[in-house]
């Protein structure tokens, strides 16, 4: 049976970060993600998912400037120094959370950077954060994004990881497999999900086109469903996507997986 984590990036727009811990808990999900917190104190967080009952399914190592378009600085050459002083942040708050696992974007190459560059930079990179993630328990994942989404970021494919991670050389980089990027970049969604089964340690969910709740697109989620529970997929699976109207009223997808309380 598969086991939701409400992303609060993306769902309970209608609601104040900190709201949406409660929101989630109240529509039945045990677990929930996001893109990062860390303009919050770790016990602020610890606290509300102590009152609620939620598990810390994931989070991102710090991403930069989101507010100035930035989307990760795993790939910044001039970045090295902040990017592995995120790593200790990342732990610091996996810690306070109870988080096994993290999630690194990988960035968007700068103009005048050269992709294989910024490729080099990530590996460097991720050799650095895979065995100080394994010291603390922690996972370390790599997303494939799709470049329609966000043009110019530098991992948008399986094969981009099945490279990255083999030049990295580390057990501990696992992928996080989101639906809706895989399904906008290379299709054959459950033969690649099989294929790299062992690997992947995270997957998330929305529908295409427009990113919106499961079963509003393109994608058999139904299908999905079933075949991560056939597989004996045991991680969680995140709701990332845009509810097209209110979150809660959009949730008739998650009935039949809603804790009930
Ligand atoms: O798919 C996404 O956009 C997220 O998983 C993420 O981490 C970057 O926003
Ligand atoms: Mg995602």
């Amino acid at each position: 049976m598969p086991r939701f984590s409400a992303n609060l990036s993306m769902l309970y727009p209608e609601l104040d970060f900190l709201e949406r811990f409660a929101a989630a808990a109240a529509d039945g999900f045990a677990a929930v993600e996001y893109v990062g917190a860390y303009d919050r104190e770790p016990q602020v967080l610890r606290d509300l998912l102590d009152r609620h009952d939620l598990t810390q399914a994931l989070f991102n190592l710090p991403a930069g400037n989101w507010a100035a378009g930035e989307r990760g600085i795993a790939c910044l050459p001039d970045r090295i120094d902040a990017f592995r002083e995120s790593v200790d942040t990342a732990i610091r708050y996996a810690e306070a959370t109870r988080c096994n696992q993290v999630n690194c974007l990988a960035g968007i190459v700068p103009p005048g950077v050269d992709r294989q560059a910024a490729e080099q930079v990530l590996v460097d990179n991720l050799r650095h954060a895979a065995p100080r993630l394994a010291d603390a328990g922690i996972k370390l994942l790599l997303e494939p994004i799709n470049p329609r989404d966000m043009p110019g970021f530098l991992v948008n494919s399986t094969a981009d990881y099945e490279r990255i991670a083999a030049e990295v050389g580390h057990n501990n980089l696992f992928l996080q497999y989101d639906f809706y990027h895989m399904q906008v970049v290379q299709g054959d969604l459950l033969n690649t999900f099989r294929r790299l089964q062992g690997r992947i340690a995270h997957v998330q969910v929305a529908d295409n086109p427009g990113r919106h709740e499961p079963g509003s697109g393109e994608i058999n989620y139904a299908a999905i469903f079933a075949a991560l529970d056939a597989a004996g997929y045991d991680g969680w699976v995140g709701a990332e996507y845009r509810p097209r109207a209110g979150t809660s009223e959009g949730l008739g997808w998650f009935e039949p997986w809603r804790r009930r309380r």
